[in-house]
């Protein structure tokens, strides 16, 4: 199987665009099923990202959103179709340092009285293995934290933060990596509309770097006009798949287009039905 053409930091647009048509994808679902205790939660699941390519998963409470992007990072056993990260399959996936992952709504304090530095280094681990942190892992530290705006509580206990500062914390600690492929799962929750368009910022800087992001959204809010294609989820299959960028270009509307307006409007909650 041949190598995933990856561009390296700072590509040209252009260069990200010539990659996106002609690459294998970063992740690939094919006909994927997985299921939860006694219930198939995933029914066949096609999907793939390309590289530089920002793809949402959206749908109704229940639809298989999250356990489609846990499966992806081998948090949820795959009973049958393919899945493959970097164009190998998953059960031979060694290169985590590539995957950044930020988990639904979780806390990153953990008991332990960790500062905001301490829980966003962890997410150079698997680029530093045991070593100390260098000069340059300090400044993607660093970065990251300015990143989502908190640079400026990095020596504070994780325990002192609010839920939305936490949800920030972890984007942080994901972006810390550097990774070629981030996956967040409803990175949005929590966090107030001015935080929203930080994120959409620091996330169009990524995929200018040619970062792909597969991410669980409720509603696309500042993130829409980052995103290439919304994959609509349905009991556990995909059920639509759009480009929300189109949807929402004023252009493409006719006052009179109220199939188009309600489409989009749907795909906007995700509650598309
Ligand atoms: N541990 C579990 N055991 C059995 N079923 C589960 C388990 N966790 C989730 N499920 C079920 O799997 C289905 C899909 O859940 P999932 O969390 O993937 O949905 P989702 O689309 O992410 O939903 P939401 O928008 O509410 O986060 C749901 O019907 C849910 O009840």
């Amino acid at each position: 199987m041949s190598k995933p053409v990856i561009p390296p930091a700072g590509k040209s647009a252009e260069g990200d665009r010539a990659v996106k048509t002609t690459s294998e994808p970063v992740i690939s679902l094919h006909g994927v099923t997985a299921s939860l205790g006694a219930r198939t939660v995933l029914r066949g699941i096609d999907l793939a990202v390309g590289p530089g390519e920002v793809v949402a998963l959206l749908g109704a409470n229940g639809s298989g959103k999250s356990t489609a992007v846990r499966a992806a990072v081998g948090q949820v056993p795959v009973t049958g179709g393919e899945l493959t990260l970097f164009g190998t399959p998953l059960a031979r996936f060694r290169e985590w340092r590539r995957v950044g992952y930020v988990p639904q709504r979780s806390t990153a304090a953990s008991g332990v009285p960790a500062t905001v530095r301490e829980v966003v280094s962890s997410g150079r681990l698997a680029r530093t293995r045991l070593r100390p942190l260098g000069r340059a892992d300090k400044a993607a530290v660093h970065r990251a934290l300015e990143v989502v705006g908190m640079a400026d509580r990095a020596a504070d206990s994780v325990n002192a933060l609010s839920g939305g500062q936490h949800q920030r914390v972890l984007i942080a600690r994901a972006l810390a990596g550097e990774p070629d492929l981030l996956i967040m799962d409803e990175p949005l929750t929590g966090v107030d509309l001015a935080s929203q368009q930080v994120l959409a910022d620091a996330l169009r800087e990524q995929t200018g770097n040619g970062t792909s992001v597969l991410l669980v959204l409720h509603e696309l809010g500042p993130l829409a006009p980052l995103i290439d294609r919304a994959v609509v989820l349905r009991d556990g299959r995909v059920e639509r798949v759009d480009q929300p960028e189109r949807l929402h270009d004023p252009s493409c509307h006719h006052p009179h287009d109220t199939d188009e307006a309600e489409t989009a409007s749907k795909i906007e909650t995700g509650l598309l039905s």
